[in-house]
């Protein structure tokens, strides 16, 4: 099962995202290509998820799609209980802007914003009170609390992964998306921001879903989803580094025949 945090988020609801059979077809006619083909599931707030699979299975689409930066073709995507598909744009932006936070594989900071500036840009977009104390806090929880002055380039790529953390905390949202958050990073800057990660679930009690190839860093989060050919093949729960590098190894054997393993036999779907 997933661990929970107990007395923290009490006001959200118990589930943080919730997807029911979401397409997404990109092209059209003979060139078409079904990135996500009737994907369900149900994650709990407090959980940390890595979502694996092959290139090409569909795992940068489904985090797109669920954070709300793309909109699938069929299927609805709830966000802490609130249904996030459907609306305009503006309302979309809106929705995102409030519970949503992204952690990419190339930090997206802002170049000419200081560290202070790129950790509350958030809120400055959602048109919220810039808390400068809370932005310090976060960003000594992270380590760079004497670094709040300094431009991007003057980091190392784990200190601006540690930015884009204090930034998709910052606005204390539902859910974090981090697309191979330690893609780019050596092996004790990737242990520190996946520590991190760990700690926005189990301190902040924030819900994390990471995209990633690595079994090591899918082996800090509590569950994780396995993807083949846009369809969710199986899930496993508190994943070990060799039982995950394993089932990638076989994720083909289960591939056509997607409903046969779902690991532990709990439902994903709706
Ligand atoms: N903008 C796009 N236009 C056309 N096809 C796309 C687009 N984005 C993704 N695809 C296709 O959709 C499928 C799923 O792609 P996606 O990037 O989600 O996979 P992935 O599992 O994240 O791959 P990787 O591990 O290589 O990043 C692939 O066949 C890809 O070529």
């Amino acid at each position: 099962m997933f661990r929970r945090n107990k007395g923290v988020g009490t006001a959200r609801s118990p589930e943080a995202l919730r997807l029911i059979d979401v397409t997404k077809v990109y092209g059209s006619e003979e060139n078409a290509v079904k990135a996500l083909d009737g994907v369900s599931l149900s994650l709990p707030a407090g959980s940390f998820t890595a979502v694996m699979g092959p290139s090409g299975s569909g795992k940068s689409t489904l985090l797109q799609c669920a954070a709300g930066l793309d909109r699938p073709d069929e299927g609805r995507i709830m966000v802490d209980g609130e249904e996030m598909t459907g609306g305009t744009e503006a309302a979309l932006t809106k929705f995102r802007r409030q519970r949503i936070g992204f952690i990419f594989q190339q930090y997206n900071l802002m170049p000419t914003l200081s560290v202070a500036q790129n950790t509350t840009l958030p809120l400055k977009l959602a048109g919220r009170r810039i808390d400068h104390a809370r932005a310090q806090n976060i960003l000594d929880q992270v380590g760079l609390g004497d670094r709040l002055g300094h431009r991007p380039d003057t980091l190392s790529g784990g200190q601006r992964q540690r930015v884009a953390i204090a930034r998709a905390l910052v606005t204390e949202p539902s859910v974090i998306f981090a697309d191979e958050p330690t893609g780019a990073l050596d092996i004790r800057s990737a242990r520190d921001i996946l520590q991190l990660l760990q700690e926005a679930v189990r301190v902040h009690g924030r819900t994390v879903v990471m995209v990633t190839h690595d079994p090591v860093a899918a082996s800090y989060a509590d569950s994780v989803l396995f993807l083949a050919d846009g369809r969710l093949v199986g899930r496993m729960n508190e994943p070990t580094v060799d039982a995950v590098a394993e089932r990638l190894a076989h994720l083909g054997d289960t591939v056509g025949n997607a409903s046969a393993d779902l690991g532990d036999g709990m439902p994903m779907g709706a």
